[in-house]
């Protein structure tokens, strides 16, 4: 896959004397959703704003579609479109006017007809002439998005995008950032709802202490570091787990009457057969089963911990 984004031995010390990244290595492909995750204070924001030049790097180097980011700061800025997270402009403005001057910010000549497709695409068509006091916290948000997009980026980053949102509003940003995809623009967002990565991101990489501590499709790294677990209903309630079952990472319940066996996502069909059989030859019936897979904020706080 060819990158849009290289980020090559990354070094950031803040005056304080602080090092907030630590020989970062990443590539952001062209077209895809790629979700940053860390912890509060794990270098998220740095990383990001050095991308965008609102901050300087302590070394290494970063290239928006081929522009360095540094020596060719206007050439790179123009191939990328921030959202923050606060709408700062003028509530008595319209969306039009509020959309078409964010444009004008990087010295691109008028485009009614990009704003037009812009805020269609938005669903905010409707609205253009609406201040922007009287829209909904979601079309706030789409109007961030706007105005991001006003001067025809390929490169879209979005920090917390449904941060204090309620859960429909959620869904909605979700089917925007899908839809923005679909039209070839690249994603990067931060986001402390791994449910929101598990759910839009193609590639998912991990940000603890200034390191990258992972970066992998977000299918593969469910499969790699998931782990399943099956809960198996017992006939009758069981003294103890017979000796005959050891080989198997079981527990039993509290009240006797469930097994629970937890098991690695890519060795299950083979493992699975041969615990039938064993739980048949002990002589254990069970009448009803569940399987439940670890979800990413499971896997994620796995990794995080495991890494400081
Ligand atoms: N201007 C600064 N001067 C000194 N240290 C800073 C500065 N900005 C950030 N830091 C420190 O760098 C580290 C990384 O901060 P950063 O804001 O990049 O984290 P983050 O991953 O975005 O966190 P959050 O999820 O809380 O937004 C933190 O320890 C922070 O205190």
């Amino acid at each position: 896959m060819p990158s849009i984004i290289t980020v090559s031995n990354l070094d950031k010390t803040y005056a304080s004397g602080f090092q907030a990244l630590k020989n970062v290595n990443l590539d952001i492909h062209r077209g895809e959703i790629f979700a940053l995750l860390g912890p509060n204070g794990a270098g998220k924001t740095t990383l990001i704003s050095i991308i965008c030049g609102l901050a300087t790097p302590s070394g290494g180097t970063v290239t928006a579609d081929g522009h360095d980011i540094v020596k060719n700061y206007r050439a790179a800025r123009s191939k990328i479109g921030l959202v923050p997270q606060e709408l700062t402009t003028d509530a008595f403005e319209t969306v039009w006017a509020t959309v078409s001057f964010s444009r004008g910010l990087f010295g691109k000549p008028a485009n009614p007809a990009h704003i037009e497709k812009i805020l269609r695409q938005l669903s905010l068509w409707s609205k253009k002439d609406n201040q922007l006091r009287t829209l909904s916290g979601g079309m706030k948000r789409r109007v961030l998005i706007a105005k991001a997009l006003s001067h025809e980026p390929q490169i879209l980053f979005l920090d917390e995008p449904t941060a204090g949102v309620d859960v429909s509003l959620r869904k909605e940003m979700w089917e925007v950032v899908r839809s923005l995809r679909d039209t070839g623009v690249t994603v990067i967002l931060t986001t402390h709802y791994i449910e929101e990565a598990e759910e839009m991101a193609d590639r998912v990489g991990v940000i603890n202490n200034g390191e990258i501590l992972l970066v992998e499709k977000k299918q593969e790294l469910m499969r790699k570091l998931g782990k399943k677990q099956l809960t198996l209903q017992l006939h009758e309630p069981l003294r103890s787990i017979p000796q005959s079952l050891s080989g198997y990472q079981l527990d039993l319940s509290e009240d006797a009457c469930e097994i629970v066996y937890t098991y690695d996502t890519q060795h299950e069909h083979n493992d699975m057969a041969a615990l039938f059989k064993d739980l048949s030859l002990a002589g254990i019936a069970f009448k009803d089963l569940q399987t439940k897979q670890s979800s990413l904020e499971e896997i994620f706080v796995k990794l995080v911990r495991s890494s400081t």
